[in-house]
């Protein structure tokens, strides 16, 4: 079944890759193997709350492509999607050093999904999602993902945006700004709101993004929790962390984005939404992995339904 005779709920457009974990590569004999992306780990988020959740990409016709998928599919997340194409699926090392300090290695230029276009958009456009998940993450892949960021941006209904800005890869800050009057949702990380938005200041930074006319800013400040919409005077309200143990802070964003947008479509308020995303992202870093600790969907569907009630 495709995702065009199966409506999904929501499309991300971007990159999964094949990683390699060890606390050093100079000296490792073994490595651990995963599979891992933020709009993947988002995807699974959404899936594990019982919403359809498709990945939107493109892997090689490789072993590691070939991993992806069925990582993918294991997470529920809809694969009809992804196309495999003839240049090779990205890899990436992550070196997790006994200081606590993590190096991660990129191996991901002249992938297929940096061979992405606006034809990769207009495949998730036609699968008419009720919501596409783009991320600057993807946009800073190379020129084609770029335009197809933009293009399944302005093509949307509703569009969720997660800047993922990420330091090895280029810039993408301007195109970003570019794209907010069409962003629905903007769920951003406090780092990320000063190369946007000039501030890391919670009251500017919701000031600043409503007035580049994003609809509605969800703002992940970590351990100090999470900042959203309010009906009160100032606009937005804090909510703490619900972590209570960190195990590996990796994919707690996109935890948080996954539930804080299946939330929203199933019809929470964004208090309601930012409390279901804070509880898997706790419990995604309680567990080593992106997406590992994620609750069991039964779990998930409690949450989901205390969601509604906040
Ligand atoms: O950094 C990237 O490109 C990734 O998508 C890898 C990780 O899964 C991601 O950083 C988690 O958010």
């Amino acid at each position: 079944m495709s995702a065009l005779d199966r409506p999904l709920d929501v499309v991300g457009l971007g990159e999964a890759m094949v990683l390699l974990q060890a606390p050093s590569f100079e000296d490792a004999a073994t490595a651990s193997v995963h599979v891992a992306g933020a709009e993947l780990n988002l995807l699974a988020a959404v899936a594990r709350l019982g919403l359809r959740a498709g990945l939107c990409s493109r892997v090689g016709n490789d072993p590691f492509g070939r991993r992806v998928l069925t990582a993918a599919r294991t997470l529920g997340v809809d694969t009809s999607l992804v196309s495999t194409a003839p240049e090779p699926t990205g890899v990436f090392f992550k070196e997790l050093g006994a200081d606590g300090a993590r190096r991660v290695h990129y191996y991901r230029s002249g992938s297929a999904a940096s061979r992405m276009s606006a034809v990769d958009a207009g495949r998730a456009l036609a699968a008419r999602p009720r919501l596409a998940v783009v991320s600057g993450l993807t946009a800073a892949l190379g020129p084609g993902p770029r335009s197809a960021v933009q293009h399944l941006a302005l093509g949307a209904d509703v569009v969720a945006l997660d800047p993922n800005l990420r330091p090895h890869l280029p810039p993408v800050d301007d195109l970003l700004l570019t794209l907010l009057p069409q962003v629905t949702y903007l769920l951003l990380g406090l780092d990320e709101a000063g190369p946007l938005f000039g501030t890391t200041e919670p009251a500017q930074v919701f000031r600043r993004a409503r007035s580049a006319g994003v609809r509605e800013v969800a703002l992940k400040a970590g351990a100090d929790g999470c900042y959203h919409a309010d009906d009160g005077p100032a606009g937005f309200a804090h909510l703490p962390s619900a972590a209570t143990t960190v195990a590996d802070p990796v994919g707690a964003g996109d935890a948080f984005a996954g539930g804080y947008l299946a939330a929203r479509l199933v019809g929470a308020g964004p208090r309601g939404a930012a409390w279901l995303g804070s509880r898997l992202a706790a419990a995604v870093v309680a567990t080593p992995g992106d997406t590992e600790g994620l609750p069991s969907a039964a779990e998930a569907a409690a949450l989901l339904a205390a969601a509604l009630s906040r």
